[in-house]
């Protein structure tokens, strides 16, 4: 165990809203770390705590060994910040962009060149250093934020929503940058997101942030596993027959019926699903179609709060065109 941030009660009041609430978190050096939850649940607010952006309301906590109330110079300057808002200069060449930074973070002279070009090369932007940033597409820029955020060898990276407004291809993109980052040493990544397959895809661990508190924290695949199972569906119309087989073979630990499918709690579906059909064929019952899920990280993010991700994101979506709707018939 080797952890590069720790929080202690750390805590963020806005009069009686509770931003953040008390969080006690570890994040070991080399993990890629993600801070998943809906808009409001707190994620930039801790991230602009162990940033040095805002000051706690209560507790604290230490980034690379650095306390962030006490050591705020030392913590700044052991961290790359990429956030939401863009930050790169649209008026100015991604080089241009880049050598101001260098010199921002007092980058030796004599080492600025190679370290530009490395960085560039890393988020794929050399042929296009020289352009500037108010021909580059979202994707691009989000990606020339990243390069400046690495150009000083930070030892945590704070990402925050760092695909977020992006099209699937760039967000792929965004993706394969951040996993090439991994690969270099001693770099730690936190990043924040409400996208959950971004949280399972990338993150090594995940919280789960809730108004303000952790609700669950651990490997993407444990927290899935942690929810007990999979779900096996068939199309069948010997309903009430399969129902009473999986039940009484104890094969599935839940069974529902609904239009005509029957939706079967299970352990593995793997090992289970061959007995259940070569049962099912013994017992004549004629089954059409099987379909297999194993529970995602909305299923996690549901049982531990109660609330529906996917669902809050297109309400807010449906909230934001509804908005543009009626700005434009005014
Ligand atoms: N400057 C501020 N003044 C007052 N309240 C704030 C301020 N900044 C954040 N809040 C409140 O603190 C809570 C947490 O906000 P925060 O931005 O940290 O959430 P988040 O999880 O990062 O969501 P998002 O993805 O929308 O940024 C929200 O209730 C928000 O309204």
């Amino acid at each position: 165990m080797d952890p590069i941030i720790e929080t202690f009660a750390i805590t963020k009041k806005y009069g009686s809203n509770t931003a953040v609430d008390a969080i006690d978190l570890t994040v070991e050096r080399g993990e890629v770390f993600g801070l998943l939850g809906p808009n409001g649940a707190g994620k930039t607010t801790m991230l602009s705590m162990l940033c040095t952006i805002l000051r706690p309301t209560s507790g604290t906590a230490t980034v690379n060994g650095y306390d962030i109330l006490r050591q705020d110079s030392l913590v700044r300057r052991s961290i790359g910040i990429v956030f939401q808002d863009p930050s790169v200069d649209a008026d100015m060449t991604a080089l241009e962009n880049l050598r101001m930074h260098a010199d921002l973070y007092s980058v030796p002279v004599s080492e600025q060149k190679a370290r530009i070009e490395e960085v560039l090369e890393l988020v794929r932007l050399e042929e296009k250093a020289d352009a500037f940033v108010s021909t580059y597409s979202g994707g691009m820029r989000r990606r020339l934020e990243i390069a400046r955020g690495l150009l000083h060898y930070p030892k945590v990276l704070f990402l925050d929503e760092p695909t977020i407004g992006l099209d699937p291809q760039s967000r792929e993109h965004i993706w394969d940058y951040i996993r090439n980052l991994k690969k270099r040493e001693d770099m730690t990544i936190i990043l924040t997101t409400h996208y959950m397959e971004e949280a399972d895809r990338l993150c090594d661990r995940v919280a789960i942030v809730d108004r303000g508190r952790i609700v669950a924290l651990d490997k993407p695949q444990d927290l899935k596993k942690g929810l007990g199972g999979d779900t096996i569906v068939f199309g069948t119309s010997d309903g009430q027959a399969l129902r009473d087989l999986l039940l009484q073979s104890r094969m599935a630990e839940s069974v529902q019926i609904r239009n005509g499918e029957i939706t079967a709690a299970v352990g593995n579906a793997s090992v289970l699903l061959p007995r259940i059909v070569e049962a099912a064929a013994g017992a004549g019952i004629h089954i059409e179609y099987i379909h297999i899920s194993h529970p995602d990280m909305n299923d996690v993010f549901i049982h531990y709060t109660g609330r529906d991700l996917r669902q809050e994101e297109a309400r807010e979506r449906f909230g934001r065109l509804a908005m543009m709707k009626r700005r434009r018939s005014r």
